[in-house]
């Protein structure tokens, strides 16, 4: 038995006008795994509370199954909610913690088999007879898990449940965790700030801030194409790459996007999701490059669909089989409110060595400098486009690109940077996407 979760305009107000919860509206299909995701205070848990009876709902409505249920007392919606704090019995050994809804409902019945039922399908058959505090955590959330199953809940609510775990072991209960809500066919709703885990768990990833819904769609969707900045800085990894820039039109009729100290001119005719971008001429605009839209090679590499810029490199992240080149360019970083962790910092450049791999694929950008990047149809970059230094201990503008392990770009270092136009987001002054455009078919079909 598996059931339906919708919420409609759902609203919740703590006292002193805490607005936790805005004017959400979701359907979660029966058997779904759905994800709620968002930075810490964004209202996840307060949703996951409502859905489960624990908080009242200020206004809107809850549906289970289709019915009203914003009364329905917790004990009568059949739902099984895990935290992130196990909240085990210390005193009782894990059969007795995994069977202890079941001596609640009813004090005289032997439980034994659908405890053994749940440890079975948990791979915890030997830990039943161990008290908590003989567990180790992993352990431990798999008991609270097991005691969330034991008694066949049409949906589980898990709040944040892997976040006391270390990195290794969340990765292979986030996998059990998928597999067994699958294998019980129970719908799910997952509670999490970490957007990996998010992106790697469910159907669906629904994307909070502010108690404000921001986007729902599957993991891909969510990453391809965000709503708006916020959504766009907040899913992937590294974090995309946001620059202020404007948008210009010389007389010539072409149309530039202007980063301050360096340009780029959108290749003629311009594209459809290009020519959205007249209306925004004057405006601010936000440019955002995931780490895959931009690489270091040669202008000579440059095709059709890629504009140049240059920058120097600030600092490298040798990630084994690549690495995360943090580049300058000179353009001002856009800020998003509410993102958690800054980017660190990095150290200050040094001079490029010579004979480096970099210096053998760029080398006659590095010793022509400039001149050798110019390419027809697209902008000549200004004398001054050099980014100017950035302060110790500083990565104050640094655009954060992919590169083959074996290219080791030296600190300092002089590279041009090809920019892939189709994988360039456009957002508006309000964050908005401009472009590209969602792209016409079932798997881009506009919601609501
Ligand atoms: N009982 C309460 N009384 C007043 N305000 C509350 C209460 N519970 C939560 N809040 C506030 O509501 C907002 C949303 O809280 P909630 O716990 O739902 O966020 P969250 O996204 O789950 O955060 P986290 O990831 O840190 O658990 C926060 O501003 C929080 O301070």
């Amino acid at each position: 038995m598996t059931r339906a979760i919708s919420l409609r305009d759902v609203t919740k107000v703590y006292p002193r006008d805490v607005v936790a919860v805005n004017r959400l509206s979701l359907d979660i299909a029966p058997g779904e795994f759905l994800v709620l995701l968002g930075p810490s205070g964004c209202g996840k848990s307060t949703v996951l509370r409502m859905i489960a009876g624990l908080e009242e709902i200020s206004s809107g409505e809850l549906l289970l199954d289709g019915e009203q249920a914003n009364a329905l007392p917790p004990g009568d919606r059949r739902l099984a909610m895990v935290f992130q704090h196990y909240a085990l019995y210390p005193n009782m050994t894990g059969a007795q913690n995994i069977g202890f809804p079941l001596k609640i409902e009813s004090p005289r019945r032997d439980a034994t088999h659908q405890v053994q039922e749940a440890a079975r399908l948990l791979g915890i058959e030997d830990l039943l007879d161990r008290y908590p505090g003989q567990l180790s955590g992993g352990e431990r959330q798999r008991v609270a898990m097991g005691r969330a199953i034991v008694r066949r809940p049409s949906a589980f609510l898990l709040d944040e449940p892997l976040s006391n775990l270390d990195a290794k072991l969340r990765t292979r209960l986030r996998a059990e965790i998928a597999t067994l809500t699958r294998h019980l066919g129970v719908t799910t709703v997952y509670v999490t700030h970490d957007q990996s885990e998010a992106m790697s768990l469910g159907d669906r990833v629904a994307v909070m801030r502010d108690g404000v819904l921001q986007q729902v769609g599957d993991a891909r969707e969510v990453y391809q194409h965000p709503e708006n900045v916020f959504v766009a800085a907040f899913v992937g990894t590294p974090r995309i790459n946001l620059l202020r820039a404007a948008v210009h039109a010389p007389l010539d009729g072409r149309l530039n996007i202007d980063f301050g100290t360096q340009r780029i001119q959108l290749p003629q005719p311009l594209s459809p999701d290009h020519q959205m971008l007249r209306v925004q001429m004057g405006k601010e605009i936000t440019v955002g490059l995931r780490s895959e839209a931009a690489r270091i090679a040669s202008p000579q590499e440059m095709s059709p669909t890629e504009a140049l810029l240059n920058g120097v490199v600030q600092h490298v992240e040798f990630q084994g089989h690549e690495s995360l080149v943090h580049v300058s360019t000179g353009a001002h970083p856009a800020r998003v409110d509410g993102l958690e962790a800054p980017r660190p910092p990095a150290r200050r450049g040094t001079r490029p060595r010579r004979g480096s791999p970099l210096r053998r694929l760029v080398g006659r950008y590095l010793t022509r400098g400039a001149d050798a990047a110019r390419t027809p149809g697209h902008d000549e970059p200004p004398a001054a486009e050099t980014p100017p230094p950035t302060a110790a201990g500083r990565v104050n503008d640094g655009l954060v690109v992919r590169c083959d392990a074996d290219l080791r770009p030296r600190l300092g270092e002089r590279v041009p940077l090809l920019i892939d136009l189709d994988r360039m987001y456009v957002f508006d002054s309000e964050g908005r996407r401009i472009c590209p455009a969602r792209p016409r078919g079932p798997a881009g079909q506009q919601r609501g």
